[in-house]
């Protein structure tokens, strides 16, 4: 794992720990017998670290994280780094991160490749840097940079790493042998000087107020995380203590944070994020043996605010784009559109004025879909309406060449019945998009039961390659995401009986949710909603009216009907779930008096007595419904694994990722807990059929072993 070899009077310590020569046992006992080796030799005149293959260390090795570990530690190892006669150089390249950038900050002097990048992530797995980078960071850098880099997790250039201090020198070709050339060069000089554990933090008397103002806006900008602050702390401890009381206290907080329910969470979903990307289709094929075809070019059909923003996924990946839609007037609205969302983009820094150029240079608008015979993909983004996707379809399957793949931006509709009209039914398959699709990471892709597995890895890759986190689910009502959402039916549920929304609102936003169910209702529309369920009562051939309080045997909510029909349709309208105040342009929601009055005069008319609802019950009822709905969907198999559930929770509708996600959360509460108060609710509200016992988890709380080990998540040790 540590390859020794000693060239030129320079003992060189090969890390060989593929893919990411992460600091596990093995290379911590290289590392560490390796400089005793070099220390001990009288050939050697300086020690040289270096990583092979793609990087230096990119951290310690997580997956170590959750079994009990063994020394020697990381600060054992880079002690005796730091302490050896003869100078140690780290040689930086890749991805030089958490433990990795620890062991460099022990080492006497950093040599960077020009590429290479540094940081400490470990915030984002809710630690830090737990072998002294709090302590040592700031001793090179200062306080505020080192807040700034520690508590965002954002890794740096090797340029801005010389300009940091961090790096002693950037160079370009062999690194080696470049390392050695600047070894040369300070041989000889004093060590000590070099030892940052024997350094002061230069400016130590400002700590007090770069630590307020760094907590007053971490505070703002991650709310209910812990980590940054712990983070924080340590690092105002690294000014204000001797340096091994900074330590220790370093070690403290490390040990509390990597005890906690958060960290346990961000790791789970580190794996759980790599592992919605490799997929199993029940015919054998896989990520593993399907390759997927390059797209070289796309259509879009539809230019509303959905094909505008898959358009500019695409051409931002340098994919071009011919943007299709019917009605002139709206092809020109969206070109402009695009036009003026990149334009924002430059504003932000997020792109060059060079590369919106190139992008809008990549798309072409249509007026009509005979242009798109060339295209290697078609994405369907028009309105939510079967039979004019079907219309769209037969056309796409005439003109299109035979190896195209067509997909559809459906939200719910079923992929097979879509193929059904096309000739090649194993080229079709869902892409689902979030809006805004320019923003929302989460691309759900949807297989049918024809879909060829090159089309599953085609419209995987093209996630990937569009930045986008995919994941894959087997066509259903709603797939995973909108089939298994029961927080909104719920949340109404409890309104009738005795919660108001901003009381739901509050306790969702308390648990990590960044918005409540009702906000997040009066900025998608109350009209939206409404047309989703007037198209299913009609489909069931039912009338809705404002007392309809059961529809086909299931409990039903009218509240938001109501609201409609005063024409509260939400931010929009200035008036929803809450009042806005639309004269000075607000968003914020305003709690709406007529709105409670509205609810208590519902609840009288359907003779609902209202009562005392708690928190828990809240979080239980929008929760459990969801996650009892999640071990549905995996039974069927509609998701292969709970980890691409709680993967799309987190992309797509920002399920808080310190909770893991639905899957995890339950995990962690403790499945058989979960499935008794499924019950109770079951047996409280018999007329939701979503309270209905989902026999996995029955299964998994009752006879654990004998469920398939895909059915539950790998990287956890739930509790049962
Ligand atoms: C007493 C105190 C002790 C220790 C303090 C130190 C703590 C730490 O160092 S915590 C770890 C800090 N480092 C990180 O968080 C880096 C995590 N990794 C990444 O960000 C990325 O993997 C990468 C930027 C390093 C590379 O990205 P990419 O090239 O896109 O590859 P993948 O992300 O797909 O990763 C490939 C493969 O490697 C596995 N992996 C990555 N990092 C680690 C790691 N630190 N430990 C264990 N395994 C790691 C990753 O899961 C992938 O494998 P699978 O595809 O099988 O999942």
């Amino acid at each position: 794992m540590v390859d020794y070899r000693v060239e030129d009077q320079f003992a060189i310590l090969e890390i060989n720990n593929p893919p990411v020569n992460a600091l596990s046992l093995h290379v911590r006992e290289g590392l560490l017998n390796g400089v005793l080796r070099a220390s001990a030799d009288n050939n050697v005149k300086a020690i040289i670290l270096i990583g092979k293959g793609k990087t230096f260390p990119s951290g310690a090795d997580i997956k170590e994280f959750s079994r009990p570990g063994k020394a020697p530690w990381l600060p054992e190892v880079g002690h005796t780094i730091e302490s050896s006669n003869k100078p140690v150089f780290s040689a930086l390249h890749g991805t030089a991160l958490g433990g990795g950038l620890e062991i460099a900050l022990f080492s006497h002097y950093r040599i960077a490749e020009k590429t290479a990048k540094v940081g400490f992530p470990e915030v984002h797995l809710g630690l830090l840097p737990g072998a002294e980078g709090t302590i040592r960071l700031p001793r090179l850098t200062g306080l505020v940079i080192a807040m700034e880099m520690i508590t965002s997790g954002r890794q740096v250039s090797a340029k801005e790493a010389l300009k940091f201090g961090i790096v002693d020198k950037v160079v370009e070709g062999n690194l080696l042998k470049e390392t050695k050339a600047f070894a040369k060069s300070v041989l000889g000089q004093p060590l000590e000087p070099r030892k940052l554990s024997l350094c002061g933090v230069k400016d130590a008397d400002q700590v007090d107020k770069y630590y307020e103002a760094a907590l007053k806006e971490l505070l703002k900008k991650y709310r209910g995380v812990i980590a940054p602050v712990s983070c924080l702390k340590s690092i105002r401890g690294s000014a204000q203590l001797p340096y091994k009381e900074a330590a220790e206290l370093e070690r403290t907080l490390f040990s509390e944070l990597m005890s906690g329910a958060q960290s346990a969470a961000l790791r789970y979903s580190f794996f759980a994020e790599r592992a919605a990307s490799r997929w199993n289709l029940p015919n054998g094929a896989s990520s593993a043996n399907s390759k997927p075809l390059t797209i070289k070019s796309a259509a879009v059909i539809g230019a509303g605010t959905m094909g505008s923003g898959i358009a500019i996924c695409l051409i931002r990946s340098g994919i071009p784009v011919i943007l299709v839609e019917q009605n002139e007037k709206m092809l020109e609205n969206a070109l402009r559109n695009i036009g003026y969302i990149l334009q924002g983009s430059v504003k932000l820094g997020r792109m060059t004025v060079d590369q919106r150029s190139d992008c809008l240079r990549i798309l072409q608008g249509a007026a009509s879909i005979e242009k798109l015979k060339d295209v290697d993909i078609v994405i369907e983004a028009v309105y939510e309406n079967l039979k004019l996707k079907q219309e769209i379809f037969e056309k796409l399957d005439k003109i299109c060449k035979p190896t195209a793949l067509l997909c559809s931006n459906t939200s719910t509709l079923d992929i097979d019945l879509i193929a059904s009209v096309t000739s090649k039914p194993d080229r079709v398959a869902g892409t689902h998009f979030f809006a805004p699709a320019y923003i929302m990471k989460l691309l759900e892709n949807i297989y049918g039961s024809k879909t060829s597995p090159i089309t599953v890895a085609t419209i995987m890759d093209l996630g990937k390659k569009i930045g986008k986190i995919s994941v894959l689910s087997k066509t259903c009502d709603g797939f995973i995401a909108n089939r298994m959402n029961k927080i909104g039916t719920e949340a109404a549920f409890l309104v009738e009986e005795g919660a108001l929304p901003h009381d739901i609102d509050q306790v969702l936003e308390d648990f990590g949710m960044p918005m409540g169910v009702f906000k997040v209702s009066d900025l998608s529309g109350i009209d939206i909603g409404w047309s989703i369920r007037q198209e299913m009562a009609k489909k069931q051939g039912i009338t809705l009216t404002l007392e309809t309080h059961y529809v086909s045997g299931e409990r039903y909510s009218s509240l938001a009907d109501r609201l409609y029909n005063l024409g509260r349709l939400g931010l929009k309208t200035g008036k929803g779930w809450y009042r806005y105040n639309n004269a000075s342009n607000s968003r914020k929601p305003i709690i709406d008096p007529d709105v409670t009055d509205m609810i208590l005069n519902h609840c009288e008319k359907l003779r609902i007595k209202r009562r005392q609802i708690s928190p828990q019950e809240i979080i239980e009822r929008c929760l459990y419904a969801t996650v009892n709905e999640g071990f549905k969907i995996l039974e069927e198999g509609v998701a292969e694994k709970p980890e691409d559930i709680d993967i799309v929770w987190q992309y797509g509708f920002s399920f808080p990722r310190y909770r893991g996600g639905p899957m995890f959360y339950a995990s962690q509460v403790g499945l058989k807990k979960v499935y008794e108060r499924i019950c109770y609710y079951h047996e409280s509200f018999p007329y939701s059929k979503h309270w209905l016992p989902s026999d996995l988890l029955k299964k998994l709380v009752s006879h654990p072993n004998e469920v398939p080990i895909n059915l539950w998540m790998n990287y956890t040790n739930s509790k049962l």
